[in-house]
């Protein structure tokens, strides 16, 4: 069946039932998973539009929490038309838009406004999106609250954009007495400056360089800080692509303390390693950056031993130019990697080789990810009620990273050549196909997970 089309049953002999992978038929209505018939040779009646997909893998469509789009404002470095093709050719059914690199952040009701028209019509998988927390715009933390946003991001070092400020000990407190009772989430990016990062004449070419400048203290200093009011508070916290696995034990300490602190890790810190960056692949460049194997290996037992609750991507990409390729200085150079259409082969590349089941998968990439956003209820699980959002696909083959599969905007990504495992068949949408064999569905069927409503005039 050619994308486009919408089915009322997928047929498999491998759908992933919670721990178990076994032949069945999942039947959906209006969108959602009705029923799932074990035994895929059940008979069905001539009027269902079956989707027989043989022995490929069905499971719950992946959820990308953080996933940097940049419209409106910066849409040359990714659009809402690039990037939701770009997840939904990745298996990716959901994302959750980070509220910086676009112009303006979604800091008020006003510019929520402005990206939720941005996004309208955009987009080809379902897009949650998150606020953002910055000095001086706690008023507006609730306003938003109340149009849907899925929860709220601040820095505690600067972000990389002017135009979103990181906060202060003080404009934390004032956002956590907003937040108090929400139930909402605020979500840090979790380093802070312990130390003038000493100006050297060491190389800015060579990727030590750039390492020694973001050292593991400034993790594991701001991830002190953030522990501390999590606990005093009691507020949701979330801690975004933690890269040193120096703070474990601290993050661990405050869960046992009772404090509602979750923890993402990415697909870069899992896959790549310091050791194997060449002098002036910027293209590496994230903050925090990418450590070293023995801290990579220490992150892959964290997550084995439930210290880190969900993997994502995130996809920080900027216009080519951005990223110094010419000059090769870290320095300068932007910080953020392009991976939102290949996280779910990413990791199973390496977490097939490590002992994690599929079932791990799920867990790791859909399910927590989908509780972080709030959307547990709809998203991220086979389970009947749910959104038939679905991706088939077949972890055994292998494929190349090459530039002409990529649907990012910009094809600059660390994973060009990259050979990986687990490649994406069909992507479906609320059952309908909006992905398969390389094509979209002519229409961009994703939903905005916002509740409209109209700015309020801002306190
Ligand atoms: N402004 C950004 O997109 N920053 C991002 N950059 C990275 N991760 O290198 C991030 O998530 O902090
Ligand atoms: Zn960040
Ligand atoms: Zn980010």
């Amino acid at each position: 069946m050619k994308p486009g089309s919408t089915v009322d049953a997928v047929r498999s002999q491998r759908v992933l039932c919670g721990n178990d992978i076994c032949p069945a038929v999942i039947i959906i209505k209006d969108g959602k998973i009705h029923n799932i018939l074990p035994h895929a040779d059940l008979p069905l009646d001539d009027s269902y539009k079956v989707l027989d997909v043989g022995s490929k893998l069905v499971m719950p469509g992946v959820v990308d929490c953080h996933v940097h789009v940049n419209e409106p404002g910066r849409k040359n470095w990714e659009g809402y038309w690039t990037a939701t093709r770009a997840a939904a050719a990745g298996g990716v059914t959901t994302i959750a838009d980070m509220p910086l690199n676009s112009i303006p952040p979604t800091t008020t009701m006003v510019n929520l406004m402005e990206k939720i028209q941005a996004a309208e019509g955009q987009c080809f998988v379902d897009t949650a999106f998150w606020g953002g927390v910055v000095p001086g715009n706690q008023g507006e933390l609730r306003p938003m609250i109340k149009a849907g946003i899925a929860g709220f991001k601040c820095f505690l070092i600067h972000s990389g954009v002017d135009e979103f400020p990181h906060v202060t000990d003080d404009d934390l407190h004032s956002a956590m007495k907003q937040l108090m009772g929400t139930g909402s989430v605020l979500l840090f990016h979790a380093e802070k400056e312990v130390q003038a990062i000493p100006v050297t004449d060491e190389d800015p070419c060579e990727y030590s360089t750039f390492l020694r400048s973001r050292p593991d203290i400034m993790e594991l200093e701001a991830i002190r800080t953030i522990t501390q009011l999590c606990l005093q508070y009691q507020v949701r916290c979330h801690i975004v692509h933690l890269s040193s696995a120096q703070p474990l034990k601290l993050i661990q300490e405050a869960r046992q303390a009772g404090a509602p602190l979750t923890v993402e890790t990415t697909h870069h810190y899992l896959t790549l390693s310091a050791e194997h960056i060449p002098p002036g692949a910027t293209q590496f460049k994230c903050c925090p950056p990418i450590r070293g194997k023995a801290n990579r290996e220490q992150l892959w037992s964290a997550l084995k031993t439930g210290q880190i609750d969900m993997v994502v991507s995130d996809h920080s990409p900027c216009t080519p130019d951005l990223k110094k390729l010419d000059t090769g200085d870290f320095t300068q150079a932007w910080g953020g990697i392009s991976s939102l259409q290949f996280g779910l082969s990413l990791f199973w590349t390496t977490a097939s080789q490590k002992g994690f089941s599929l079932s791990d998968v799920v867990r790791l990439l859909c399910q927590k990810p989908a509780e972080l956003c709030g959307l547990d209820q709809q998203k991220g699980s086979l389970s009947p009620g749910h959104d038939a959002d679905l991706v088939i696909w077949d972890p055994e083959k292998e494929f190349e990273v090459t530039e002409s599969r990529i649907h990012h905007k910009n094809k600059l990504t660390p994973y060009l050549g990259c050979k990986l495992r687990g490649e994406v068949c069909s992507t479906l949408l609320r059952g309908n196909i909006i992905y398969s064999q390389g094509s979209f569905s002519p229409q961009p069927l994703g939903k905005l997970l916002v509740r409209q409503c109209q700015p309020q005039a801002s306190l």
